[in-house]
């Protein structure tokens, strides 16, 4: 039944019944999916527009968010992905008009024009310990200007979704049509330079690729194709490129099988160099003959801790997921390269006898730290050394 909430215009309905009330912003409507906070200070833009985020609802636990506002040249050029990325925010504090001098737009605008839900004025901290302690919950968010909300039915449409286990999203995200890329990492003061591409060349396989991927890759020197998820092994090297990318994405990885994991397995089986980030590197895991699983609250945020164990190095790094490769399940052909120092889940895998590897992390930060993005020179090593 509907009802009017007096004074509340927001609210996020959880399955188990519990209902958040708070302040509506952005788009109006409602949108279904799993509630993940992310840790980050910086980088709303790039997290709200990141296609890992796809069927999920993001809790900042940074109070302040929508400051700054927004701007054309970080959406345009750094926004992740228009069409798939997270349905619905949550903040602490009501995103105020902007004062930057970059702001084109208002945060709250932004939202709306991107079909972004958003709720404000909830205790964001309240709910990331009970996202800590039970897992991220199934849920739905819903925004009314009129306040008229019908609980029971939000709900129950939050305890009906089957959730993100066995939901394949990354064909979804993935384009349908192949591409070239050659626009490079952004650099004060020209800002995002086109690469004269030399004599390397990168298939990368999009599931819901990050634009900073292509431009770190593309930043090698490398010319960049981008290719549907669904392409096939033969097709890919049929392009005889120096090296393949399995990009990150949304969704279960464990769900791609039938159309991606096969073609993984003959992309490591033809000998050519091979990079993977997060979905990528799950999906490699699972090639290899490894376990992934879901993890109860996931790493999403710009400062986690990860230990390169080839260099014994530790770097700071961006996260976003909410599967991992279960390392037990790892084979003899893998070794383990990188490790969390948060809860010591995998991080990372290299093959014994092939030039392949992959990071659970996203060395292309976006937004984040780029103590990572040493792993681009790593895949352009193992190419020139394929040469
Ligand atoms: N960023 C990613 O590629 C996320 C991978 C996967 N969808 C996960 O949640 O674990």
């Amino acid at each position: 039944m509907t009802r009017t909430l007096p004074g509340v215009t927001g609210v996020l309905a959880l399955a188990d019944g519990t209902i958040l009330q708070g302040l509506g912003c952005g788009a109006e409507g409602s949108a279904l999916g799993e509630v993940v906070f992310n840790t980050a200070m910086t980088g709303y833009q790039e997290i709200l527009t990141d296609p890992s985020y796809m069927s999920q609802i993001l809790a900042f636990t940074f109070p302040h968010v929508g400051n700054v506002g927004v701007n054309a040249e970080d959406v345009e050029q750094m926004g992740e992905s228009a069409a798939t990325s997270a349905r619905g925010a949550i903040f602490r504090d009501v995103p105020t008009t902007p004062a930057n001098w970059r702001a084109g737009q208002s945060f709250d605008d932004w939202m709306k024009s991107r079909n972004v839900v958003g709720l404000a004025g909830v205790d964001t901290r309240a709910l990331t310990a009970r996202i800590r302690e039970s897992g991220a919950p199934h849920a739905v968010i819903a925004h009314a200007a009129d306040g008229q909300f019908d609980l029971d039915a939000l709900v129950a449409q939050a305890r009906a979704w089957q959730g993100l286990v066995g939901l394949d999203l990354a064909k979804d995200a993935s384009t349908l049509q192949a591409f070239d890329w050659d626009q490079g990492l952004w650099d004060w003061p020209e800002g995002y330079p086109r690469v004269q591409a030399a004599d390397k060349s990168v298939v990368v396989i999009d599931y819901g690729v990050k634009k900073n991927i292509l431009r770190a890759l593309a930043s090698t020197g490398a010319k960049i194709t981008v290719v549907p998820a669904t392409t096939s092994a033969e097709d890919i090297l049929a392009r005889k490129p120096d090296g393949v990318v399995l990009s990150n994405g949304p969704g279960d990885p464990a769900a791609t099988g039938e159309y991606a994991v096969p073609e993984i397995k003959k992309l490591v089986a033809s000998g050519t160099p091979l990079m993977g980030i997060c979905l990528g590197h799950q999906m490699l895991a699972l090639a290899m003959g490894a376990k992934t699983v879901k993890m109860d609250q996931g790493h999403h945020g710009a400062n986690h801790p990860v230990k390169d164990l080839t260099t014994g190095k530790v770097e700071i790094v961006s996260m976003n997921h909410g599967f991992t490769v279960d390392r037990d399940s790892l084979p003899d052909a893998v070794t383990e390269t990188h490790v969390s120092l948060f809860d010591g889940t995998n991080c990372g895998i290299a093959l014994k006898d092939r030039p392949v590897f992959s990071v659970q992390h996203h060395p292309e930060a976006s937004p984040g730290p780029t103590d990572s993005l040493y792993l681009f020179g790593r895949f352009a090593d193992l190419m020139k050394a394929g040469a």
